[in-house]
């Protein structure tokens, strides 16, 4: 095994609710199956029993920004130590329908809630060991698109959750906190335009993984 396949890959999706990110995971899945990779595919808020727990708290019951806050960190501390963590130590590609970008644009630029506060906790969670860097995706592809197109989309397609009723002004902000977060670290974020055909995301997202070169 070399070098790379032992350390595995973490990799997020991101965008605003409707963006289609979901769509776009089973193709993924396949792309590194195919490579002869070990993918495990989760998701947040969730990917552990407690962490779904949590997640169907945060997606029905209201609650004030600190408390969202504090309820998709624990979630996330539950999910890093027993499913990201032992994945890439064992080599595995970790496929997560969104991580803690979506804290930033969703508390932070969405709810308003204090970025500080928000950095600290992601210093708790995802502090790996004394001095070492924080546990990050190395890839997020961040599927963009306009609110009104992803409301158009989610349309009829399912019951709104929590997140999913807000207006399109929150939205909008949850938008621009994505961007300032991929304007932030350019290296990590790969922008997908999602506002076109499946198969035109689809190439986007396909040449984002060819230039990692992860799929040789
Ligand atoms: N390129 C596309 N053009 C038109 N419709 C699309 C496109 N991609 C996905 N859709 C549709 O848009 C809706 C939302 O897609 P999807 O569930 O993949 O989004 P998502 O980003 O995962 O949303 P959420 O985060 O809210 O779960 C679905 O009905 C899906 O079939
Ligand atoms: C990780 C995370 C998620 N959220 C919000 C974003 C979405 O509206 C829901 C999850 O639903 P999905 O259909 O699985 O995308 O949760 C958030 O507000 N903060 C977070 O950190």
């Amino acid at each position: 095994m070399d070098q790379q396949a032992r350390r595995g890959q973490f990799i997020s999706l991101e965008g605003i609710d409707g963006a289609g990110k979901s769509s776009h995971l089973d193709a993924i899945e396949r792309l590194f199956a195919a490579a002869g990779r070990e993918v495990v595919r989760t998701r947040e808020p969730g990917g552990t029993p407690l962490a779904e727990s949590l997640r169907a708290l945060l997606l029905n019951e209201a609650m004030d920004p600190l408390t969202e806050s504090l309820l998709v960190f624990a979630a996330r501390r539950d999910h890093v130590v027993q499913v990201i963590q032992p994945a890439l130590a064992r080599g595995a590609v970790v496929l997560c329908d969104r991580f803690t970008d979506a804290t930033f644009a969703y508390q932070g630029a969405g709810r308003g809630f204090d970025l500080a506060v928000l950095q600290t906790l992601e210093r708790w969670v995802q502090q790996q060991e004394a001095g070492a860097a924080l546990l990050q995706p190395e890839l997020t592809l961040w599927f963009d698109l306009a609110p009104e197109v992803a409301a158009e989309r989610l349309a009829g397609a399912r019951m709104p959750d929590r997140f999913e009723a807000q207006p399109a002004e929150f939205f909008r902000r949850v938008r621009e906190g994505y961007a300032r977060r991929a304007a932030e670290e350019p290296g990590r974020f790969a922008r997908i335009d999602a506002d076109t055909r499946r198969e035109a995301v689809w190439a986007q997202v396909e040449a984002a993984l060819q230039e990692r070169g992860w799929l040789k």
